[in-house]
């Protein structure tokens, strides 16, 4: 019997993975934040691969019933306090699955429910809601899963495996998350500020040589930090993902655009806390943190 999946995170990438699994009759539980109508929510899922629509169960995070394997797919800043919500839920053995972009929401939900030792997980794969229960997939990807540190695949993850298309276990999660860090560092707060798509950042000179100025910084930050490997060729890696995500808007830049937060505290904030912590300026990341950071909403707006 393969485990029972719950879902906390239920926007465009949490219904993604939901209709991945429940394709592979996995069994699952959606958690939204706010009660769905009674009964079964209908899921559809556009785009790559056709329509598809699935009958899928669901509960509030505050119901008693223990959860035994639990997929987080919010927004970094919502990470933790995601968690907390279903902490009553939790058992000393219970998997916890963490994606969202960036760094840092992993020590954030170990201070809040100690004895957690969340597996983390990385996705290059594209999805957006059009409407609460409706997901387009946008763009295919690439999933690694792993645990910090370093260990072997779990039972649990050949399902996984199975339901989720180029999906691995990565046996050194820890560099996967600061390459795509690194990356993210580079492209999403220039995007953002720029008001423009990726691709534009290699065809402006003056974006490009910014581009690279940025990643000459971030390999000496990840070099210092002990991610020499995550920060090996990054500037011809970033100008990769440029390349192959030219007409895409970042998620940064679709943030602001929507007046939502940004994830900037745990994408450049993260590098920035880890140069400080290693006696190292980043004047760019600087920059384009306070940019970012003057833009965004307030927190009681
Ligand atoms: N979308 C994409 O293509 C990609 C996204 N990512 C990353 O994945 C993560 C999720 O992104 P995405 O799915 O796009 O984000 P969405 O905003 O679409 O979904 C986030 C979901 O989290 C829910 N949520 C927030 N706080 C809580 C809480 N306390 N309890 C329960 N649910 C909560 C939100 O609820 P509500 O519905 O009420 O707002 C929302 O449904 C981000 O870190 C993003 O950067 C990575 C790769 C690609
Ligand atoms: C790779 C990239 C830059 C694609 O847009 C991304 O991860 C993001 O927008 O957050």
């Amino acid at each position: 019997m393969p485990a029972h999946w719950h879902i906390l995170g239920t926007g465009a990438m949490g219904c993604l993975f939901a209709s991945y699994l429940a394709r592979q009759r996995i069994p699952l539980t959606l958690l939204p934040r706010q009660p769905a109508e009674p009964g079964d929510i209908t899921l559809v899922v556009d785009g790559l691969g056709g329509g598809h629509r699935y009958q899928l169960p669901w509960e509030t995070a505050g119901s008693d019933g223990p959860i035994s394997h639990l997929l987080v797919t919010t927004k970094a800043y919502d990470v933790a306090p995601a968690v907390a919500s279903v902490a009553h839920r939790l058992r000393p053995d219970t998997v916890v699955l963490l994606m969202a972009n960036g760094i840092g929401f992993e020590r954030e939900v170990r201070a809040r429910v100690p004895g957690l030792a969340p597996t983390l997980g990385t996705t290059t794969e594209g999805a957006y809601r059009e409407a609460r229960w409706r997901v387009r997939h946008a763009g295919r990807g690439a999933t690694r899963i792993g645990l910090p540190g370093g260990a072997g695949a779990p039972a649990w993850f050949a399902n996984w495996r199975a339901a989720v298309p180029d999906c691995h276990w990565d046996m050194a999660i820890e560099q996967a998350l600061w390459r795509k860090l690194a990356i993210n560092c580079a492209i999403n707060p220039l995007t953002a500020l720029h008001g423009c798509a990726n691709g534009q950042l290699g065809a402006d000179p003056g974006l490009a040589a910014q581009v690279r100025a940025l990643c000459a910084e971030i390999e000496r930050i990840g070099i210092a930090a002990g991610q020499a490997s995550a920060v090996t060729d990054l500037e011809a890696a970033v100008f990769a993902v440029i390349a192959g995500t030219a007409d895409n808007q970042s998620s940064m830049l679709q943030d602001v655009r929507a007046g939502r937060r940004t994830e900037i505290d745990y994408i450049t904030g993260h590098l920035l806390a880890t140069a400080t912590a290693h006696g190292l300026d980043a004047p760019r990341n600087r920059e384009l943190m306070d940019k970012i950071t003057a833009q965004e909403p307030s927190a009681d707006a």
